[in-house]
């Protein structure tokens, strides 16, 4: 068994034992071994057979691996447990698969460090293999990823691409590298339409025209085309701001980006294409000048910053189950207005001084989250494009809504569909109301009770189903945890270090 694989294995079962409760003695008890070796396995130190792997299944009652097609995974949560300890934020899904995509950019060796095992990640490095990019991960989360001479797009895994929003940002990347190529419609997160015209727009100055026919994006490039004057984008969306700035970073000239986002993910990838030589000012505003080289043969290592979201996905598990709890290296540049919106609301927490990620760049606190009471904000909560509330951390105040006294308008004029899955916290008893497919009015606070809910089809408003479980009087069951598993990592395990009640399983 690879050195990676016995030292994941470990942890979890380091984690899982934790989870019990149990010291390492206890542990070796059950197994009739010694605490050495318990010691050993959960380092990664100790090879394992499949007999033993499933004798410490059966010791936790917890599944630690399975072998072949993995079975839908659920989620059991005894709710009303308080959360107390530390819990550090892990790397964003955002940046890194935006990461990922730019590697294609570069003809040396990408190391990306720290990064989240998470399912979206996995997908765009099945789809990266599948093209023939070497990619490997060197032990923990770090990365590699070597190109080949030439990619084999016809051998694109489809499947794994389908399952994701980000493989559209292999658009940008793509064009420097093939004249003609295909790529499926991109998936991601159920919201309703999400729109592909803007990626079309942004990339037409360079030579990529697109036709959309059969589940296929057609893609044909011209070369002799220059984007000679200034690339507008209609919206300030992340994803096509990230395909103008890899399309600009290999043109030869200088591309100047209007209306560009500037958000978390868009600025990690601009730190990383500086990194590869590829000069931007302008980065963390609406306006970019890419000055781009082409091309790019470095070895180059870049460490993506901490997730926003997960921050706030924390800030609100601490605020349902009134618990006092220390969130680490928060990325506190991108939860301003979420931090202010809070204290508003009557939220008692400390902030440590800040320091940098590891990218060298992002600002991190560390929040200190204490129980509060909480009242419902004198306005409607609604997201904007960064500096604004974000779009993903609207969800989270529907839950935190619900446990405040008082009605709150929540207002997601972004997408079509996401509000509604809002309405699977009245499962739960809360009191959400939707007023249009677009807004909810939340009335708390709510006395949560436990039951079972399919994860509904959108990564944030499951973790939200998720929290509300943790603060229900009783035992809950949530379904179907892939569309959380996509986005964070190991979300239950780390909750449970924390002293939530959560365990995994699935059906026979
Ligand atoms: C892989 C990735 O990075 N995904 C993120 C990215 O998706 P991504 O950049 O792909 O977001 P979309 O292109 O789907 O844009 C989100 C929605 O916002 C609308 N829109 C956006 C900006 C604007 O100025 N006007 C406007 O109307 C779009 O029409 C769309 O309906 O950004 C979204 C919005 O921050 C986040 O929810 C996603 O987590
Ligand atoms: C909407 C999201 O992701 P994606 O763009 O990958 O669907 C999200 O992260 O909440």
């Amino acid at each position: 068994m690879a050195d990676d694989y016995l030292r994941r294995i470990g942890s979890l079962i380091r984690d899982s034992r934790l989870h019990h409760g149990w010291t390492q003695n206890q542990l070796a008890e059950q197994l009739g071994t010694s605490q050495s070796a318990v010691n050993r396995i959960e380092k990664g130190h100790q090879n394992l057979s499949l007999e033993m792997i499933a004798r410490i299944g059966e010791a936790l009652d917890s599944e630690i691996v399975t072998v072949g097609q993995p079975e839908p995974s659920h989620l059991r949560v005894t709710g009303g447990q308080q959360l107390s300890g530390n819990i550090t934020v892990k790397s964003s899904k955002n940046a890194s698969v935006a990461l990922l995509c730019a590697s294609l950019l570069n003809k040396g060796r990408t190391v990306l460090r720290g990064v989240a095992r998470i399912e979206e990640v996995n997908r765009i490095l099945e789809v990266l293999e599948s093209i023939g990019i070497r990619t490997r991960w060197l032990g923990g989360r770090d990365l590699e990823i070597i190109p080949p001479e030439r990619l084999e797009l016809d051998s694109m895994n489809v499947d794994a691409a389908r399952r994701t929003r980000s493989v559209i940002m292999l658009l940008g990347p793509l064009l420097h590298l093939e004249a003609q190529f295909k790529l499926p419609y991109a998936g991601g997160c159920n919201l309703g339409t999400r729109t592909v015209r803007p990626h079309m727009a942004a990339l037409l100055p360079f030579g990529l025209e697109i036709k959309a026919t059969g589940g296929f994006y057609h893609a044909e490039v011209d070369r002799a085309a220059k984007p000679n004057r200034p690339i507008v984008l209609t919206e300030r969306g992340d994803t096509v701001t990230e395909n103008a700035l890899m399309a600009a970073a290999r043109y030869d000239g200088v591309t100047v980006i209007r209306n560009a986002s500037p958000n978390y993910m868009v600025q990690d990838l601009c730190f990383f294409l500086t990194r590869l030589g590829v000069r931007i000012d302008g980065i963390g505003t609406t306006t970019l000048t890419v000055h781009g080289v082409e091309d790019i043969d470095r070895d180059v290592d870049y460490a993506p910053s901490e997730d926003p979201i997960e921050a706030m996905s924390l800030l609100s598990a601490a605020i349902v189950t009134s618990s006092q709890i220390t969130i680490e290296r928060a990325p506190v540049e991108f939860l301003e207005i979420e931090l202010a919106l809070l204290e508003e609301m009557g939220l008692d927490y400390d902030r440590s001084d800040e320091y940098t990620a590891a990218n060298g760049e992002t600002r991190l606190v560390d929040l200190t989250v204490r129980p509060s009471i909480l009242k419902a904000p004198n306005d409607k909560i609604h997201p904007m494009p960064f500096p604004g509330l974000n779009i993903d951390n609207l969800p989270f105040f529907a839950l935190i809504a619900a446990t405040a006294s008082g009605s709150t308008l929540i207002h997601d004029w972004v997408y079509e569909n996401r509000a509604i899955y809002l309405t699977e916290l009245t499962r739960l008893g809360a009191n959400v109301t939707l007023l249009d497919p677009h807004r909810v009015l939340v009335d708390g606070p709510t006395r949560f009770s436990g039951t079972e809910v399919i994860c509904p089809p959108a990564l944030r408003p499951a973790v939200v189903v998720l929290l509300a479980m943790l603060a229900a009087k009783g035992t809950s069951v949530l379904r179907n945890v892939y569309v959380i598993n996509r986005g964070y990592e190991d979300l239950a395990a780390r909750l449970s270090l924390l002293g939530a009640r959560i365990e995994t399983f699935r059906d026979i």
